[in-house]
């Protein structure tokens, strides 16, 4: 069964578009979803959010249509987005009131024994917590319910390594408790992509480029590295794209159009992105 589906969504915010956009999540997965600013990431998760209005098109939450059956479908979910939606003078303890009238799941014994794992002070006002714990909180306060679907929106982004390493460590800790639960996950951080997601969906300009299994992306595509008249003896149509280094020229290619002679290293998620991106820019 799926977590989320997305079928044909069409929408338009002032002179931006998403354009015929079909996903889908199953559950038990991590989706890292990839693109440049103002490609479209957090329109998209407004959309399935149902704070914008789509033109066209369904999305299916945790088997409830987003609009129709929106109550219901968000007793199922997480949200964590740039930062805390609550008043900037909250508590943990008004907070814990908030989430006890919101989900009929909610665990406040979990909830606290979150914040105290990720040694969030619970005295403290919002305003008087550092971003990384803010972020914390948030995200102690999107999982007190136990949700099946995550959605965050660059949820490590301004965090140290560290807390960064302890949130990702906290995301793969909640998958594993249970098989039914899933992530959709926007991050500029590629590699805390690298590390937890199983499959990369990379939005540009207002449409999918790929969404593939992140293991599939990483052996489709491969890193030339050499001299120009080497890189003259590949087909042509195996170039996503070049620049010049340092050292000579670098390319990414598609590996099943290059002969095996061909020594290819292997690119990063966010190699992959930035050829793509400035390929569309030339
Ligand atoms: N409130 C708004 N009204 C109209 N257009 C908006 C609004 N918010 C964002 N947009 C436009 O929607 C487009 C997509 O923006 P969005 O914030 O979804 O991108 P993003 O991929 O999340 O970018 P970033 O990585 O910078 O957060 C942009 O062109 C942006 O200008």
């Amino acid at each position: 069964m799926t977590a989320l589906q997305i079928q044909d969504l069409y929408l338009t915010r002032d002179e931006f578009a998403l354009v015929n956009i079909n996903l889908v999540l199953p559950k038990g997965t991590i989706m890292g979803l990839i693109g440049e600013n103002g490609a479209g990431k957090t329109t998209l998760l407004k959309a399935i959010l149902n704070l914008i209005p789509l033109q066209d098109g369904t999305i299916t939450l945790v088997g409830h249509d987003h609009k129709n059956e929106e109550v219901a479908a968000k007793q199922h979910i997480g949200i964590v987005f740039d930062d805390l939606f609550f008043p900037p003078y909250y508590k943990p303890k008004h907070i814990e009131g908030v989430l006890q009238r919101t989900f009929s799941t909610f665990d406040k014994y979990y909830f606290y024994g979150l914040l105290e794992q990720l040694k969030v002070p619970t005295h403290k006002k919002i305003t008087q917590l550092s971003r990384g714990m803010r972020m914390k909180l948030a995200l102690a306060s999107a999982l007190a319910h136990r949700p099946t679907l995550l959605l965050l929106d660059e949820p490590t982004s301004g965090l140290d390594p560290i807390i960064r390493d302890e949130v990702l460590t906290l995301l793969v800790t909640y998958m594993d408790e249970d098989a039914e639960r899933s992530i959709l996950f926007s991050s500029h951080i590629t590699s805390d992509l690298e590390k937890i997601a199983d499959t990369i969906t990379f939005l540009h300009k207002g449409n999918i480029h790929f969404s593939t299994a992140k293991d599939e992306l990483q052996y489709q595509y491969g890193l030339f590295q050499g001299d120009e008249e080497t890189l003259n003896m590949l087909p042509p149509y195996a170039i996503v794209g070049t620049r010049k280094t340092a050292v000579g020229i670098e390319a990414l290619v598609k590996r099943e159009e290059v002969n095996e002679v061909f020594h290819l290293a292997q690119p990063t998620i966010e190699e992959i992105m930035l050829y793509f991106v400035k390929v569309e820019r030339l």
